[in-house]
């Protein structure tokens, strides 16, 4: 039997690396895996999934508008996939969620999403809410705080370096307006 699997954590803790190296070991048994990641997060062009670590490989796009479910069995039928990868889960919506469960109990395939739980404000995205509710395996990978404890939380900056309280949910970018924390550091630079 087939599983939805979400792996979580803050940002910078290997979740493209890890999802890279799923594929890698899918492709050196023979196997096809299909990477999907959102059209929105053009950081490295679109297109491609890339760890900061240097790995990268091609990926299908998703947007707001897709049905995953219908995608999948179409490329199914061409050639038989082995495992779906998603990057940047947290920007599925809660129907593509469903779909991707779908994938798994009706095609009977893996789905291995990976992404953030949360937001700057430690608000949880869509795509996270329903994979923390309906995956089979929920598996946190970790990244630590400055201090050297786990960091779970994500500070949003401006360009002064000031955490930034409020926005919107979605704004593309990398270490030059993120930080991951831990929730003791995260309270800090909220109150400064
Ligand atoms: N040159 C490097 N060599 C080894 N590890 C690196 C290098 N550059 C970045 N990393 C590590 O890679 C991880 C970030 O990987 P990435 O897959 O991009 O994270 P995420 O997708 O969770 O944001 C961090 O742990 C970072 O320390
Ligand atoms: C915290 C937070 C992040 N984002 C964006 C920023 C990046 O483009 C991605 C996460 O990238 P990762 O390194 O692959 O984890 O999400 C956002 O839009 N809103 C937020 O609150
Ligand atoms: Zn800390």
């Amino acid at each position: 039997m087939a599983q939805m699997y979400f792996y979580y954590s803050a940002m910078n803790a290997g979740k493209s690396t890890t999802l890279l190296q799923s594929s890698f070991n899918y492709r050196e048994r023979g196997m096809t895996p299909v990477i999907f990641t959102a059209a929105i997060d053009d950081r490295y062009g679109k297109g491609m999934v890339s760890s900061r670590i240097g790995l990268q490989e091609e990926a299908e796009l998703f947007n707001a508008s897709d049905d995953l479910y219908a995608r999948l069995q179409d490329m199914n039928a061409t050639q038989k996939v082995d495992c779906v990868l998603i990057d940047e889960c947290q920007f599925l919506t809660k129907e593509q969620v469903y779909q991707l469960t779908e994938v798994v109990d009706k095609l009977n395939i893996p789905v291995l999403c990976y992404g953030l739980r949360s937001d700057f404000r430690g608000e949880l995205f869509a795509g996270s809410r329903y994979l923390l509710a309906w995956a089979d395996k929920l598996v946190e990978l970790k990244t630590i705080c400055h201090c050297g404890r786990k960091a779970n939380m994500v500070i949003r900056q401006d360009a002064s370096g000031k955490a930034i309280a409020d926005g919107d949910q979605v704004e593309i970018g990398g270490n030059d307006r993120y930080v991951s924390v831990c929730r003791k550091h995260y309270k800090e630079a909220l109150e400064r």
